[in-house]
């Protein structure tokens, strides 16, 4: 896959003005995506097997009639095809029309998607042309819910040109309803949202085709969405070959505040953690009940476990980084705990869970801290409620 991520607004305005840069037509375009989705379906999707049988599910624009140049691909290949069209076909345009075209002159037919449509039991292979980058609002009940409903009933394998239809390419957040996808084939730039968000439930193993824009389109859009990034690319830089004769102290001291009585687990994980990534010492400051829990079995952590929250500045002062919040409860003692954090803020500090939970009752911002909440407690600090809590 490419390294660098668009939004779909940046897909839709640059992609003519890279086929032109590279001296190609849209119809090219479709065209090529089409036949790369169609080598997906039978290469990768179903390792070579050739099917009896396959349903194409069409959308009323250009994603549609990529699913319009897969169907007219298979009949060439004597593969039988369910053409299942959302709307009038009569109302398809542009690129999308000819595609339609050619599938009919082909011999192919077009099936209304309505009440009575059925995907067949025997159907070896279905592929989502319902929406691309084109998806902008939640999918209403209708013949979209109902297409995407019999796709996921179905046993076949699933190939999704460009994005699974109900997943948006910005956000990965699914509109209304999703198609769950195998396999999804993507063209010229790979879209931020089939990262984020609930795109790792739905998009499958990720195909790209560039159809001999890529690099044009690269060129054009000087700032991407984003950048994906390989931990293989990045782990020097967390994990730096270290000189054979270094010590210890050349490495960072990390402190932990959390592990209240009775959630002493994450403490101590977070101290293996750090351990693991490189921390030369790792001390963590939890509650008289956590401490041999903490320190069992894991003898390289130490632990200064106290009632009194005052015993724990000496440790703080001693820091090199700081994080605070696994374990850490929200009664008396964690609340003495996030206190004497905070006298300290201006350490670089990792900011998580219950420390979350109480910094939202009074925010505050600091530019040494990375916050890490789960969704329930970014609603928290946002002031909004989560739909996951
Ligand atoms: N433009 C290009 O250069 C290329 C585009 N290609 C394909 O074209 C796709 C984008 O095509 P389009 O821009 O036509 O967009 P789509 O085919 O994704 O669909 C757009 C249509 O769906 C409607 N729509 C959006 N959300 C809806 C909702 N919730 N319920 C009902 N209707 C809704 C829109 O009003 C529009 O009519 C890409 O994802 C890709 O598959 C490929 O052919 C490659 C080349
Ligand atoms: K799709």
């Amino acid at each position: 896959l490419p390294s660098l991520a668009y939004s779909c607004a940046q897909m839709q305005e640059n992609e003519a003005k890279a086929a032109k840069a590279s001296g190609l037509e849209m119809w090219t375009l479709m065209s090529r995506a089409g036949q790369a989705a169609y080598h997906t379906l039978r290469v990768h999707l179903l390792q070579g097997t050739k099917p009896n049988h396959i349903t194409v599910l069409a959308g009323k624009g250009n994603n549609g009639g990529d699913g319009y140049v897969v169907a007219e691909a298979a009949l060439k290949d004597d593969i039988n095809v369910l053409l299942g069209q959302v709307g009038d076909h009569m109302s398809l345009k542009g690129d999308a029309a000819t595609a339609r075209d050619r599938f009919l002159a082909a011999g192919g037919v077009i099936t209304p998607i309505d009440d009575a449509f059925t995907i067949p039991d025997d159907t070896d292979a279905i592929v989502d042309g319902l929406f691309g980058t084109g998806l902008s609002r939640e999918i209403r009940q209708g013949p979209f819910t109902r297409a995407i409903d019999l796709a996921s009933k179905s046993k076949a394998k699933k190939l999704a040109i460009d994005i699974p239809s109900g997943l948006h390419g910005d956000t990965g957040n699914v509109l209304g309803t999703v198609l769950s996808a195998d396999a999804t084939i993507t063209f010229i730039g790979v879209k931020k949202g089939q990262f984020t968000g609930k795109a790792p439930q739905h998009v499958g193993i990720l195909y790209f085709a560039g159809l001999g824009v890529e690099q044009a389109f690269d060129e054009i859009v000087s700032s991407p969405a984003a950048e994906l990034v390989a931990f293989n690319r990045v782990r020097h830089r967390f994990m730096p070959l270290r000189p054979l004769a270094a010590h210890k102290a050349a490495f960072g001291k990390v402190v932990l505040l959390g592990g209240n009585n009775g959630m002493s687990g994450a403490i101590r994980l977070a101290g293996e953690a750090c351990q693991r990534t490189g921390s030369g010492l790792t001390r963590t400051l939890t509650h008289p009940a956590s401490q041999q829990a903490v320190m069992f079995g894991r003898p390289e952590l130490m632990v200064t476990a106290a009632q009194d929250v005052n015993a724990f500045s000496h440790w703080i002062d001693w820091a090199t980084v700081l994080a605070v919040g696994p374990g850490l409860g929200q009664d008396d003692w964690a609340q003495g705990v996030l206190r004497l954090f905070l006298k300290h803020a201006s350490k670089p500090s990792v900011v998580d869970a219950d420390a979350l939970n109480l910094l939202a009752k009074s925010p505050q911002h600091n530019p040494h801290w990375v916050l890490t909440p789960h969704p329930g407690e970014a609603g928290r600090l946002l002031g909004i409620r989560c739909p996951c809590t």
